[in-house]
This record gives C-alpha cells, structure tokens and sequence, in this order.
C-alpha cells in the first residue's frame, strides 16, 4: 500500500463519512484498501465480487463526490477485487470519475443519504421526458410482499394501476411510519402503468426535487414552463408531501396543478409519513382535497411478512440463508423494513468478508455490533415487559398484588418462564413478583403445564411467546 494512496483514501472518507450513517461507513469502507495513486487514479482494493458490485449499486454517487472533492475534475477511481485471500486480481473492474458510471447500477436508486439536492433541469416535454419517470424498475407489485399491514394500500394501489385515473381512488394518499414500504408502492404502480399498453406519462418526484424545481423556475422566470410541464402528466407520483408543509408559494402552485390533473381525470398519488389530518403546515383547502380519494396506511409488517420479505430478499440477491437465521432476523428487528433489509445486507456482507457460511452467531455477532442495546439474554425484565405486552397488561400489576383472573394468569406464565429461561432460583424469581415465595413460583410451573393440556388457546399462546424467547436466547 502506497502512503499516498494511504492518505488520498483517508481524505476521501472524511467525505464519505459526512454522507453515509454510522452502519454504512464501518461495513462499506472501512474494509477498502488503497493500494495505489497513478497521477489522479487511486486503486481500491475491495474484498469480493459482491462488495464491488454493491458498492456501484448504492454508493457511487457518494464516491464520485469524495474522489472529485480529493483528486479533482479529472480524478478517477479503480477497484481491484480480491479473488483469493490477500491475492488481488488485476484490476478487472474499472470505474472512473466523472465522466464513467453517472448512476447506480439496475436504475437502482441510492440510499437516502445520498439523494441529490441539485434541482434537475425541467425537461420539455418531447419523447425522452415520456420516457424518464423516475421510477425504479425493482419496485413492482411482484417484488412487493403482502400482509395485513399493507393489505388496503396494495390492493388500492393495484385497482390504481389498473385503471389510472378512473378509479374513486383518486388521489389515492398512502401513508406511514419511516422505511415501510410508500416509496416502493407508489412506485411498483407508476410502474404497472408503465408498463401497460396506454402509454402514459408517469412521473415521480419527492416533494423536495418539486419544492426545489418550483424555486429554480422562479428563480430563472420560466415558472410557465415548470407548470405546463406537470400540468401534462397522465399520473403524478408525489412522494413525501410533508415536506411541503410551510413552503406557502409551493402550495399554491401545487394546488393548481392538482385541479387540473385531477379535472382532466389524470391520476395523483401521493405518499407522507402521517395521515392528512395530521399534516401541520398545509393549506385546508389543499388537505381537503387529499381526502377527495382514497388514505391508505402502512404498518410495520408482522412476523410472518417479514420472513417473506427476507426470503424475497435472499432470493433477488442470490443467497440462501439457514431458517433459524431468517427467523431470528425476522425476530429481533421489528422497527421496519429499511431497518430489516439493511441487516440482512451486514450479514450477507461479513459473510463475504470473513468468508464463512451465514449462520445463527454471525447472526447474533451482526446484530449486537449494529444494535447496541439488544437483549440478547433472557432476563427476567424481559420476560415481564414480553408477557404484559403479549397479555396487554400493566407491568406495575404483574409484580403487584392483584388476584384478578387475567392478571394472575398473566404472572404464571411470566413464572413459568423466568424458571424455563432463567437462571434464576424459584426464591429469586418470586421476588421479582412482587416478593413471593418458592412455593408460588412452583405452583406457577405446574399450573401452567396443567392448563397446556386441556386449553389449545392457552397452549398456542404459550407457545407463541416462547418462540419469542427461544429467539432470544439461542
Ligand atoms: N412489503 C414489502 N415487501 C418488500 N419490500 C419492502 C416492503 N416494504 C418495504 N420494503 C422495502 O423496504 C425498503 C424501504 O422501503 P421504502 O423506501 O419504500 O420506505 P418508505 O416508507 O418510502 O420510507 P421513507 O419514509 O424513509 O421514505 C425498500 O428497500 C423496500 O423495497
């Protein structure tokens, strides 16, 4: 390794690091080596097949930056990919900067932290703006997995696309919480449409690039064209519209637009991170006309969906990944479904970094360096937040006195438990109960285990909750 290329590299992550979070930057780059500076063409020796090929899908943009910021205009950036442990190969992947890769590979689109902000030119509307619809390919319906947290949103996005702008579903507002699936649903229809035989102008846009291209048409006079131009898409895809929230003069113009889409029966679909009536900063008449359509929310998908949308995963990247660990992944992360993905992408990475088969501890391993907190043992604070959550109640009266029915259950099955997954002697788990004695614990035990055999409801319920631990636990 070259001090040279040493220090350019170094220079290149301080960039890297101000666009990329914390997780990104330690799987992503720290393992790069530099090896070389010819003139303004640094070599970086990345460890697989794989790591090249996702880095050129979700950080080019990220790299051109930190390679123009250090080395300049004409600075360019070359991979060798190691082909065997500590063997290089002979630079076989190439990508030079600026002129080379202008995007990420399969249209994809990069991560959030790396979305452009230059407002991008307003295209007059001849045969290649038809065709540019900011849409990723990748987002389809086929690729989008169904649950009950995302049931009405699909199946109202499906009746759009099948008939854009005739439905009663227009505009249809698809809301959620961050990194639930609104991107890729509104654009899985802008693609069905598409894709169809009617040609139509689809088009897609964060609410940021709208704000910024309304500002630059300002700025430059030709706010007509700006106008005329989405006044003239057969469906618009409005992602974000939260952000429009405050940003008066946008409104307004936004609103125009609205009507005429809306009276020539052109199709608007919109997404936010709330539902309407939630939306502060926006004009009454513009939420009034949000809810002319159809408001459909996101959930956090359930278990079950989230083993789909792991397999569906594996699947388009080619992996195959044991069950226990697709189940204890599908387990433990349960914010959402960026969050989810986003791990799945670290583990198949240090797989292919240390080069060993995916299994439960990798699992594990990933897991705890990425989520500092994770309960990976269960204890008996855990096991009493589980079982109050699972029963729906208080965690006050499961260490309390109370001799309601429900409640009582409720504290024998966290007993249960505590004795099944804890090291914990009976006299210390009746003491995290509210201090009772050893004997209670035991007929706990007991009680439960009678109430299994004759109660299948009961037994389903336990076993539900067990599986919970057993993850956890492993
Ligand atoms: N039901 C699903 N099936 C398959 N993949 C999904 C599903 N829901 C979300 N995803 C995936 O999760 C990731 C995040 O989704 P997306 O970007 O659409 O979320 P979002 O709600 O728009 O997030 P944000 O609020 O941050 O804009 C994407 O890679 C997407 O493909």
């Amino acid at each position: 390794m070259s001090a040279e290329a040493n220090a350019v590299w170094n220079e290149c992550l301080r960039v890297i690091e101000e666009h990329v979070n914390e997780q990104s930057f330690s799987t992503w780059f720290k393992p790069i080596n530099p090896i070389k500076l010819e003139g303004t063409t640094l070599t970086i020796q990345v460890p697989s097949q794989f790591f090249f090929e996702w880095l050129e899908d979700n950080y080019v943009q990220v790299l051109k930056k930190a390679i123009k910021t250090t080395l300049g205009q004409g600075g360019r950036l070359e991979y060798a990919v190691v082909v065997d442990k500590g063997n290089s190969s002979n630079q076989p992947y190439v990508v030079s900067y600026p002129q080379g890769n202008q995007g990420a590979k399969n249209g994809k689109p990069g991560p959030k932290e790396e979305k452009s902000t230059t407002p991008f030119e307003i295209p007059s509307l001849n045969a290649e703006a038809l065709t540019r619809s900011n849409l990723n390919p990748n987002y389809s319906f086929n690729t989008y997995i169904e649950g009950d947290c995302n049931r009405l949103a699909r199946s109202a996005g499906f009746a759009v696309a099948t008939k854009p702008g005739i439905t009663s579903f227009n505009p249809l507002m698809v809301y959620g919480g961050v990194g639930l699936g609104k991107t890729h649903l509104v654009q899985a229809i802008g693609n069905e449409i598409k894709n169809g035989v009617d040609n139509k102008f689809v088009l897609y846009v964060s609410s940021e690039k709208f704000v910024n291209q309304f500002m630059d048409s300002i700025k430059d006079g030709n706010v007509k064209s700006f106008t005329n131009f989405y006044m003239q898409v057969d469906v618009l895809i409005i992602d974000d519209i939260q952000f429009l929230a405050g940003k008066d003069r946008t409104q307004e113009m936004f609103f125009h637009i609205f009507n005429h889409l809306h009276q020539n029966k052109k199709q608007i679909i919109m997404t936010s991170d709330c539902p309407p009536r939630d939306l502060k900063g926006l004009e009454e008449r513009l939420l009034s006309r949000f809810k002319w359509g159809l408001t459909a929310d996101l959930q956090m998908p359930d278990f079950e969906t989230r083993v789909a949308i792991i397999r569906r995963k594996m699947q388009s990247e080619g992996i195959i990944i044991p069950d226990d660990v697709v189940e204890y992944l599908a387990y433990t992360v349960d914010t959402n479904v960026r969050e989810l993905e986003g791990i799945l992408i670290s583990l198949i990475a240090h797989a292919s970094l240390d080069r060993v088969e995916i299994s439960l501890d990798l699992a594990k391993t990933v897991m705890k360096n990425i989520i500092k907190d994770i309960e990976t043992e269960v204890g008996v604070d855990f096991i009493q937040k589980t079982v109050s959550e699972y029963f729906g109640i208080e965690l006050d009266d499961l260490k309390a006195k109370t001799r309601k029915k429900e409640i009582v259950t409720a504290r024998q099955v966290a007993m249960f438990f505590c004795k099944e997954f804890t090291n914990h002697s009976l006299k210390s788990i009746g003491y995290h109960f509210g201090g009772r004695d050893h004997s209670t614990v035991i007929h706990a035990v007991h009680t439960v285990n009678d109430i299994m055999e004759t109660d299948s409801n009961f037994r389903n319920s336990v076993n539900e909750l067990k599986k919970k631990f057993k993850m956890r636990s492993y």
